[in-house]
Order: structure tokens, then sequence, then C-alpha cells
């Protein structure tokens, strides 16, 4: 039998032809809960600035490798080596806002010094939310909560952002609206980002390259046409889309 996996190599896909130091490299990861194997000798690299989509079927993997690479799975059995940088951040479905501590306050919980308070109402101001650093989070919507994620995870200007759904429980125009802002805000402060999605239409919207994993083996890697602001009526994504799905083992009947 072939082996299904696939390397995936930022010097290979990437834009440029230069050779450029990956933020990620990830080497024959494995992760295992028992007699189980969730994560199968995963190698990956990520390029400074790329957009990078996982996408799976429920089970597949995507938040252990998304945990592996945050280095929240310590307790987890496994081997290979993973190299990610010191400064990342990383953005859950549900925001995590600490509910006693104000706006502000949340947003500027990792920073030390003088410009803290400034660095962190610029940030909120980047996610639309000036003027409400005083709030407590329970007091703000679910999206205005999430602004507030995304602020806190970029106020430290962090090389790699890892994103686990973090749309998932917003409604169909908040999340289109979230797109837009973290597009923008990537667009500006450039980190490598990882972002886990069930959803195969906002991997093509926002990524650079989308990877398919399926029990927790690394099956395809497919780059994305176009730049970003992407034309969403680009007569190439139809094709890449049916190839996803395909990967995904989901016929296409649209
Ligand atoms: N703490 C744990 N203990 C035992 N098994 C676990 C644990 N965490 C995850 N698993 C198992 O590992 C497999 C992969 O889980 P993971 O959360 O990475 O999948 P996923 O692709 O992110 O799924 P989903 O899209 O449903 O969130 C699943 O079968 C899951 O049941």
């Amino acid at each position: 039998m072939t082996d299904r996996r696939t390397m995936i190599d930022a010097d290979t896909t990437s834009r440029d032809s230069e050779r450029v130091t990956p933020v990620v490299q990830l080497r024959a990861v494995s992760r295992h809960y028992g007699e189980r194997t969730v994560l199968d000798r995963v190698d990956l690299d990520i390029g400074p600035g790329e957009f990078i989509a996982l996408i799976g079927r429920s089970g597949s993997g995507k938040s252990t490798l998304l945990r592996s690479m945050a280095r929240l799975d310590e307790d987890v059995a496994g081997s290979g080596t993973v190299g990610v940088p010191e400064n990342r951040s990383v953005l859950f479905q549900d925001s995590r806002l600490l509910p006693w501590q104000r706006v502000l306050a949340n947003v500027t919980l990792g920073l030390r010094g003088p410009d803290a308070r400034a660095s962190g109402l610029a940030a909120l101001a980047d996610v639309g939310l000036a003027g409400r650093e005083r709030a407590w989070p329970n007091a703000l919507s679910g999206g205005e909560q999430q602004r507030v994620a995304l602020a806190r995870a970029l106020v430290g200007e962090p090389d790699l952002l890892l994103a686990d759904e973090p749309f998932g429980a917003l409604d169909a125009l908040t999340r289109l609206r979230m797109h837009r802002l973290l597009l923008r805000l990537v667009a500006e402060h450039r980190p490598a980002v990882l972002l886990v999605t069930h959803d195969v239409d906002e991997a093509l919207a926002l990524a650079d390259r989308v990877l398919v994993i399926d029990s927790g083996v690394l099956l395809h890697d497919q780059p994305i046409p176009g730049g970003q602001p992407r034309d969403r009526a680009d007569p190439a994504l139809p094709r890449v889309r049916a190839d996803l799905l395909e990967a995904l083992g989901v016929t296409d009947d649209s």
C-alpha cells in the first residue's frame, strides 16, 4: 500500500522562490491517547507570514495538531520535534476572557512595561472597540468578546497565531465581518497563521494554503490561487474547492 502522507514544506510551495527560514518546523510529530494514534508522523513547515488553514473531519486530529504547536499538550504521549516561536498566541472558539477583569485588562494580560496600556487601547481600536476598555466581558456580545480575544492575541505582535475554530460560534454575518477584520490585522502584523476550521469556504476565503488531515495524517497540501483581498468569483476557485472536498472524501454535488 502506498503511503498517503504528503511532505508539507514551505520551501516548495512559498510564493517566493528564495529560501526562507520557516517559523514552524514540525518533524515526525506523533501523538497517542492510549493505544490510539491521533497524530501520525506529521512533517510541516510554515513560512513567515503564511496563512495556513487546516481542515479535516471531526476527530481527524486538527485540535491535537494545533495544541502540539501551542505546547498545550505536555500531558499527551508522543514523539517528534516541534519547532515553534516563543512569541505565539492562541485563539479558541470561546473567547476565554477573564470575567472578573475589564476588557482592557484582558487585552494587556500578557504585556509588561509602561506602554502596555497604550498598546492595549490601540489593539482595541484596531478591532473596532475603542471606548469599551472599561466594559466587563459579560456586557459584550459574543462577536465583541471574540474581537477582544483577537486584540489580546495580536497585541504582543506574535510570530505565530494559532486559531482553533475561532468563528465557529458566531452567526454568519458576524463571521464574515470577523474574516475581514482578521485579514486586515494579519496584513498589518504579518504573523504566520494556522487556522483550524470545519468550513471549506472559510479556508478558501482566508488561507494561502489549505492542509487536509485525516486520521492524524496530513494528506493534501493545496495552495490557493490569488492573494488578498481575494476575488471570490475567481474562476479557478471552484476547481480548488472540488479538489479539497475530494480530499475530504465529500462529493461535491453543488
Ligand atoms: N484528552 C483526550 N483523551 C482521549 N482522546 C482524546 C483526547 N483529546 C482528543 N482525543 C481523541 O483524539 C482524536 C482527535 O481529536 P481532535 O480534537 O484533535 O480532533 P479534531 O479534528 O479537532 O475534531 P473536531 O473537529 O471534532 O474538533 C479524537 O478521536 C478524540 O476523541
